[in-house]
């Protein structure tokens, strides 16, 4: 079987409501959705969406924080948050069924920023047999963000020692930090749990930017990756005209 793809929500339709945008999705042809995050939304509602598709939820994010926030699971002295944010997402992702919760770390930096995470991501692990994922975000969208590199977030995974815990591989990301995404892809393919893309450096659709993703997507068919890759990019105004590359 081929390659399929996930919307991700937080960004494709996100003008409308979730279940509704998880619809659009399945009307788009998409196999799967995931999003940012749903706490807003009943999750009756989303599972409803989701069963009436057929579509599966991939993942959800923990809660970013306060304002100017972007997770709190790095923050020392912020751990009660954190698990209460990994909580909230457990309980959650078990409502909708959700593959997959990304652990965000937030704002942060040094040893006990990695103390803090770590001690939040075994917690994390610990409490679901669902796919805990970390996830480096680039230093252009999120300065001061704790993780930036995929080196970074293996040294975490080893030290962690879960084995539900696993790297988002977000094309995007990576190629703003480091590059090499086809070997990055080969090499860390045993501890990836998702994999997105969005153009580069604008985040636009994949079909255009720096990143040659025809090739990226033959890559991940190559290695025999088995989920949906998870369409993570920023439309622009409606999402239908900007869809041609799942067409093709
Ligand atoms: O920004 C990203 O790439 C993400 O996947 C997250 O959900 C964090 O915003
Ligand atoms: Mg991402």
């Amino acid at each position: 079987m081929g390659l399929t793809f996930s919307a991700n929500l937080g960004f494709l339709w996100q003008e409308l409501p979730l279940p509704d945008a998880i619809r659009a999705a399945h009307r788009a042809g998409f196999a799967a959705v995931e999003c940012h995050w749903p706490y807003d939304v009943p999750a009756q509602q989303v599972a409803a969406a989701l069963s009436g598709t057929g579509l599966r939820m991939l993942g959800l994010n923990t809660r970013r924080g306060g304002p100017g926030e972007n997770g709190l699971s790095a923050l020392p002295a912020r751990g009660a948050e954190a698990r209460a944010a990994v909580d909230e997402a457990i309980a959650y992702a078990d409502a909708i069924d959700a593959g997959a919760i990304h652990v965000m770390a937030g704002f942060a930096t040094g040893q006990e920023a990695e103390a803090a995470f770590i001690d939040t991501l075994r917690y994390a692990c610990a409490a679901t047999t669902r796919t805990i994922l970390i996830e480096p975000l680039n230093s252009y969208d999120a300065p001061g963000y704790f993780l930036t590199t995929t080196a970074q977030a293996e040294g975490i995974i080893a030290k962690v020692a879960a084995p539900n815990l696993r790297l988002m591989f977000d094309c995007y990301h990576v190629q703003l930090m480091e590059g090499d995404v086809t070997h990055k892809l080969e090499r860390l393919l045993p501890i990836i749990g998702h994999i997105q893309f969005a153009s580069v450096p604008d985040r636009g659709a994949p079909d255009h930017g720096e990143l040659n993703y025809p090739h990226i997507f033959a890559v991940a068919e190559r290695l025999g990756w088995p989920l949906p890759l998870g369409a993570e990019y920023k439309p622009g105004g409606p999402t239908e005209p900007t869809l041609g590359w799942l067409l093709r």
